[in-house]
């Protein structure tokens, strides 16, 4: 369970006259749960990428804990983001020809967190959790909310204080999603996780506790603020 400090971020693009994102100064307690939805363009990803460290912050200070991003080499920002944030994407990101299982279990056979035997364990405990059964065939042979259930399961397998989910449920139907989006908050809830989650679906926004809204590359201040 982390929480973020944000001080007088910007992140430039080369090409576009103004910042594609300025924070003058965001907070968000250890275990919030918040919502992140703007326009086409308003700069949903560019915060998802300097949040879990994918982009360098050059332009001030972006603390999750103790920790400011803005001071870390690719290297250290991959080391951190590996043990510290569980990522949920759109498209899922699976391995094809893996199972479901050696899908889940990536995560630690690259950062290593726990010992394989703990975190099969784990592994096996999450997919109970979020509901897949078939565990040993192919992941792309199961149906698309499975698929992003399994996903959601490796995102958790490493124990992170921070996840993220971009537009999870968008690439689902209506049913699967709200199942996706439920498993989302009851598992953050249940590991005490920070979890911020950009999305459009209107019925997910409305289970977060809190919602940031991006214009621009600029946070609007909160609905009846
Ligand atoms: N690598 C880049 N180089 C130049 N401009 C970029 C780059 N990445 C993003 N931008 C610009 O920064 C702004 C914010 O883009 P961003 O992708 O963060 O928006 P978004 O809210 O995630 O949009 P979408 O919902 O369509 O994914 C846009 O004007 C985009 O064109």
């Amino acid at each position: 369970m982390l929480g973020l400090a944000i001080d007088a971020l910007e992140v430039r693009f080369r090409g576009l006259a103004a910042p594609a994102l300025a924070i003058p100064s965001l907070r968000l307690e250890p275990g919030a749960r918040i919502a992140l939805t703007g326009a086409s363009g308003s700069g949903k990803t560019t915060l998802i990428n300097a949040l879990t460290g994918l982009e360098r912050v050059r332009h001030g200070a972006l603390r999750w804990g103790e920790t400011d991003l803005a001071t870390l080499s690719e290297t250290r920002r991959d080391r951190w983001r590996a043990r510290h944030v569980g990522l949920v994407m759109q498209d899922f990101h699976l391995f094809p020809g893996l199972s479901a299982i050696e899908n889940v279990l990536l995560p630690n056979r690259l950062a290593r967190t726990r010992p394989q035997a703990e975190a099969r364990a784990e592994a096996e405990r999450l997919l109970d959790r979020v509901g897949v059964a078939r565990r040993d065939g192919r992941v792309e042979t199961l149906s698309r909310g499975q698929m992003q259930r399994v996903a959601v399961a490796r995102a958790l397998v490493t124990r992170p204080g921070i996840l993220v989910a971009d537009e999870p449920t968008a690439s689902l139907d209506a049913e699967a999603g709200a199942a996706v989006g439920e498993l989302l908050l009851d598992l953050a809830t249940e590991t005490g996780a920070t979890l911020i989650v950009a999305s459009h679906d209107p019925r997910l926004l409305e289970r977060l506790g809190g919602v940031l809204r991006l214009a621009n590359g600029r946070l609007l201040p909160a609905e009846g603020a």
